[in-house]
């Protein structure tokens, strides 16, 4: 979906324009792809904050159709963290018109969260364990 990211201060903006492979209704783009956008960018947002976390509740208020081919602009930011809850906010807007929000909790865990997909993590991860 040609995702492009960068980071500006707190706040993670991006770039992101649907195609016919996320398709819902006709023309529109469906629920489920917005949702994945706005929850697995926010993963960006994570090493922005230097925090490992996952998501924890995740709910999208959809204000307008996301028409498809259309190029529309993605911001995440921390609102609010009290302990290991992280309170993220994330909106997709076109021409500063909104389309969808979201609110997330993540948690913030240790990195053996995710050396449970038996997967091999990169050497820094080891690092991230002081910012819990
Ligand atoms: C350098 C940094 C790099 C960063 C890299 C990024 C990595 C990439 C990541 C990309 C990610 C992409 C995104 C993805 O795709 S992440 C993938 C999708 N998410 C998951 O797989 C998470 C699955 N769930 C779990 O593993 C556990 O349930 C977690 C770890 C979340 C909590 O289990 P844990 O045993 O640890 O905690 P706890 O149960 O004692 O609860 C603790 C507190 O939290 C409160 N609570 C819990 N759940 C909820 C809820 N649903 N609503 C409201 N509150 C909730 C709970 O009441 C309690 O509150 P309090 O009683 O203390 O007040």
């Amino acid at each position: 979906m040609g995702l492009r990211l960068h980071v500006d201060g707190d706040c993670v903006r991006g770039n992101v324009t649907f195609d016919d492979r996320h398709e819902g209704a006709p023309g529109i783009v469906h629920g489920g792809a917005i949702a994945t956008v706005l929850d697995d960018t926010l993963g960006l947002l994570l090493v922005v904050l230097g925090t490992p976390a996952v998501t924890a509740n995740l709910s999208v208020d959809y204000r307008a159709p996301a028409l498809l081919q259309t190029e529309m602009i993605v911001e995440r930011w921390l609102e609010q963290r009290v302990d290991r809850k992280l309170h993220l906010r994330a909106d997709l807007s076109i021409d500063g018109q909104p389309v969808a929000q979201a609110r997330a909790l993540f948690l913030a865990v240790e990195v053996a969260h995710f050396e449970k997909g038996g997967r091999t993590l990169l050497p820094n991860w080891a690092d991230w364990g002081p910012s819990l």
